[in-house]
């Protein structure tokens, strides 16, 4: 039996820009289950960041509930958010966001020094991880002398580091060429398989999006699902 994960309910956002109010979202829900994979598209503005960030606590709706494992964290502190993020929410992003000054093998295994545990089982992991992805070469490379595409390898072992339950993507290939982020792409579709992660990938590119078999898409603060009965994933 599938489990939910993740559900946002009646998510309404109104943003007050100065001239006026503006509703990004209107009486939104969204449903993701463990170990699902989900596509968010949508125009330039339509408010797939918005809903995200509502999504992962990084923000608050105007009115609505975002329940984890049954839970509203629309009702929690920042520290608690920030707890929960810590321990269940991956992120990668599409500008990799890796520290500068810090080797792949120490970027990785950040969020897990953060959270306190011993170096040497963090860079366990992070070895591990970064075997996994296909940069055991390239362990003790600083981000700029990494690849486009390794970089955001490297950002995807990042986001696995604490076991999340969820990976959230933000256009996590649209700073690669098409070959690149066809590769970066295979490699989530095969870590949600192998880990039973549950992903929700924010993209422009609508082939990506067409493999995986739910597609939600936003309009005018309304998610609106295309179901792809044949796709891989
Ligand atoms: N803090 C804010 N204050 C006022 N308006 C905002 C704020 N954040 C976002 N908006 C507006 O909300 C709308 C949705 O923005 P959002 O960034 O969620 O869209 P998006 O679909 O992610 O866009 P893109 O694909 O271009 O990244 C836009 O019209 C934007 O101008």
């Amino acid at each position: 039996m599938t489990k939910v994960l993740l559900q946002g309910q009646h998510i309404n956002k109104v943003y007050d820009d100065g001239s006026g109010q503006v509703q990004v979202l209107n009486d939104v829900d969204f449903t993701i289950d463990a170990a699902e994979m989900v596509a968010i598209v949508g125009a330039s503005g339509s408010g797939k960041s918005t809903l995200m960030h509502i999504l992962a606590g990084l923000d608050r709706p105007t009115s609505g509930a975002v329940l984890f494992d049954g839970q509203d964290v629309t009702r929690w502190s920042a520290s608690q958010l920030a707890k929960w993020r810590n321990q269940n929410v991956g992120f990668v992003y599409q500008f990799h966001h890796l520290l500068p000054e810090f080797n792949a093998l120490e970027n990785v295994a950040m969020p897990l020094l953060i959270q306190g545990r011993p170096t040497a089982e963090a860079k366990q992991r992070a070895t591990e991880l970064l075997e996994r992805v296909g940069l055991a070469h390239r362990l003790e490379h600083r981000p700029a002398q990494l690849s486009g595409g390794e970089r955001q390898r490297v950002a995807v072992a990042r986001a696995f580091a604490n076991r999340p339950k969820l990976v959230i993507a933000d256009e996590p290939t649209g700073n690669l060429d098409g070959e690149t982020a066809e590769a970066v792409y295979q490699l989530m579709l095969e870590l949600n398989r192998e880990q039973g992660t549950a992903f929700i990938i924010v993209t422009h590119d609508e082939h990506l999006a067409a493999q995986l078999q739910r597609t939600e898409r936003l309009s005018r603060g309304h998610l609106v699902t295309d179901i792809h009965e044949d796709a891989p994933c």
